[in-house]
Formats: structure tokens, sequence, C-alpha cells
């Protein structure tokens, strides 16, 4: 895999004064999809504005395709699709029409064959001949997503791209990711939904006040960070623990109904064997017990309150 997108010490400041970005430096592998996640106003949107040229970069460098962002703009965007935030059409031309001309507009020749296909796998093609304004806010933004693919880029920008959708759409959203993933599209998303991330993401970005605080393998992340416990439910409440088992850093839930155990779950020894031993030694019934991993959410809001 060698990196689309090269992104050397970017900053930002808008005029108002507010930096959005500092000293951003990120490499995006070709074919890779990558999670850039973030509280409200860290920069996510700032940073895929630069890269698709719609804001000027303040400082450092941004190549897509070794194509320089600002003196080889058409080039750069030429390789991008994006799917902004905000749904923004021309409400009275068709949905045919509308994806058509975006793919003129970056001087493909038409390719009727591939519109079709596009339509079909973003259940459009029943609605091609609709008019925009005529669709519910879900079709059109299956709408924007057929666009910004209209010309067969390479990169593929999702902002926010489940927010405010249904369940179904979502589910066909993240399908249609990954089989642009197959073609060796590279997709970039940002999203609030940690769910999302954890669902499709290679890998994870977390973007924080302006700064890339952490850039991770997903698997890596969640190995490194994660933790496990173990919750037991008990037949008769424990006003409180016994010596015997101290030890094991058991910490009582629920009034006494459960306790929580936390483990390493990268280490080979859990304990719970000894711990269920030391349970019924002690006469300690259980009802039931079940083990819990850390999601991506836990892990991200840990390190947001760190401030790694
Ligand atoms: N045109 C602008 N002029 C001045 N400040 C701006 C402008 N656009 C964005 N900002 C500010 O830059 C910061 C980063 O905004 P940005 O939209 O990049 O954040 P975000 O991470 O995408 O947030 P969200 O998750 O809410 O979409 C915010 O404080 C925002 O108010």
């Amino acid at each position: 895999m060698s990196a689309i997108i090269h992104i050397d010490q970017l900053g930002k400041t808008y005029s108002s004064g507010h930096t959005a970005l500092s000293d951003i430096s990120l490499d995006i592998q070709e074919g890779e999809i990558f999670a850039l996640l973030g509280p409200n106003g860290a920069g996510k949107t700032t940073l895929i504005s630069i890269v698709c040229g719609i804001v000027n970069p303040g400082s450092g460098r941004v190549l897509v395709g070794g194509h320089d962002i600002v003196r080889d703009y058409r080039a750069s965007r030429g390789l991008i699709g994006l799917v902004p935030q905000e749904l923004v059409n021309d409400v009275f031309e068709t949905v045919w029409a509308t994806v058509s001309f975006s793919r003129g507009l970056f001087g493909k020749k038409p390719n009727p064959a591939y519109i079709e296909q596009l339509l079909k796998e973003l259940s459009l093609w029943d609605k091609r001949d609709a008019k925009l304004i005529e669709l519910s806010g879900g079709m059109k933004r299956r709408v924007m997503i057929a666009k910004a693919l209209s010309h067969e880029p390479r990169v593929l920008f999702l902002d926010e791209p489940t927010a405010g959708v249904d369940v179904e759409l979502r589910r066909d959203m993240w399908a249609m990711v990954r089989r642009l993933r197959e073609r060796g599209v590279t997709v970039i998303l940002t999203t609030h939904y940690i769910e999302e991330a954890e669902e499709m993401a290679d890998r994870i970005g977390i973007i924080r006040k302006g700064e890339l605080i952490l850039v991770e393998d997903k698997a890596v992340l969640m190995q490194r960070l994660g933790r496990k416990e173990l919750i037991l439910h008990l037949k008769e409440p424990l006003s409180a623990l016994p010596d015997s088992l101290v030890p094991f850093r058991l910490e009582r839930i629920e009034e006494g109904h459960g306790l929580r155990y936390p483990f390493d779950s990268q280490d080979e020894d859990s304990g719970i064997p000894r711990l269920l031993t030391a349970l019924a030694a002690a006469g300690i019934e259980l009802r039931d017990l079940k083990s819990k991993e850390s999601s991506l959410e836990d892990i991200f809001v840990s390190l947001l309150k760190e401030g790694v």
C-alpha cells in the first residue's frame, strides 16, 4: 500500500482568528477505510474541506495521488469524491440528470452503464426520473453519494454520512463502503457514531481542538486500550466482601447484588478460575455471569478525558 493522501504539517487559522487545525501530519494509504473521530468543532470538516480544495490551507502541504491540492488543483480534485454534511442540490433536476451532470463536471466521458450500476447499488434506479424535490431526505442523501461517485474517484470522503439517517440507509451505506473498498477505493469518513468507526474502519484518527492526538489501527487500538470485565450476579446480596476475596480487586455493584471483576484481556492468566473457586469456597452462589469488552466508545471517551 502507498499513501494516496499525504498531509504535511497542515495548519489553518480562519480570518476570525480561530485556529481550527494545527500541525496535522497524516498519510492515508490507498485502499484503506480511515475514520476521523472527534467532538463537535474539533476540525474534521475543516480538514476534509482543505483536502477537497473548498477551504484554503493556512500552512503546510497536502498531496492527493502525488498532486499538490493548491498548485495542481484539478488533478487532485478529480481523484476525490465528496459527500458533504449539508444536502446541496438542484432540486428540480432528475436523479439521472444530476448524477450524469456531476460526472461531466470532472471532464469524464458519459458512461450510462456505470451510472446505471451506481443508481442500482444505491437503490435509486426506480427513482432515476424523479425530481430531487420529490425525494425523501434519505434518498437525497443517496443521490449525494451517487454524485460523489459519478466520476469514479479513487478517494471518497464521507462527512458524517449517517447523521440522522434511518437504520436501513445506514446498513446500505456500510455495505456500499465495503464494496468500494473491494474495488480499491480509499474511504475517509468522519462520524460521531463510534459504532460506525468500530464497524467499518481499518484505522482511526482522533482529532481534538484542531490537533490529531492519535492515529492507530483499529484492532491495535482496541487491543491496547481495551479492557474486559466480568460481571457476576449473586443469588444473595453481599453486604461486604469476605477477606478471602479482597485480593481479587472486586467491586460491589448494584447494592451488593453484583460484583465487577476487571481483567486484562491480553493477560493469559485472567484469574477467573481462581476467582470462581474462591467464591464457591466462601459460599457465595451465582445467579449468572457475563463478560463485557470495552467498546471503541469507552476508549474514545477515556482518551478525550485524559487529553492524551
Ligand atoms: N468559515 C469559518 N470561519 C471561522 N471559523 C470557522 C469556520 N468554519 C469552521 N470554523 C470553526 O472552526 C472549528 C472547527 O470546525 P469544523 O467544522 O472543522 O469542526 P468539526 O470537527 O467538523 O465539527 P462537527 O463535528 O460539529 O461538524 C470550529 O470552532 C468552527 O466554529
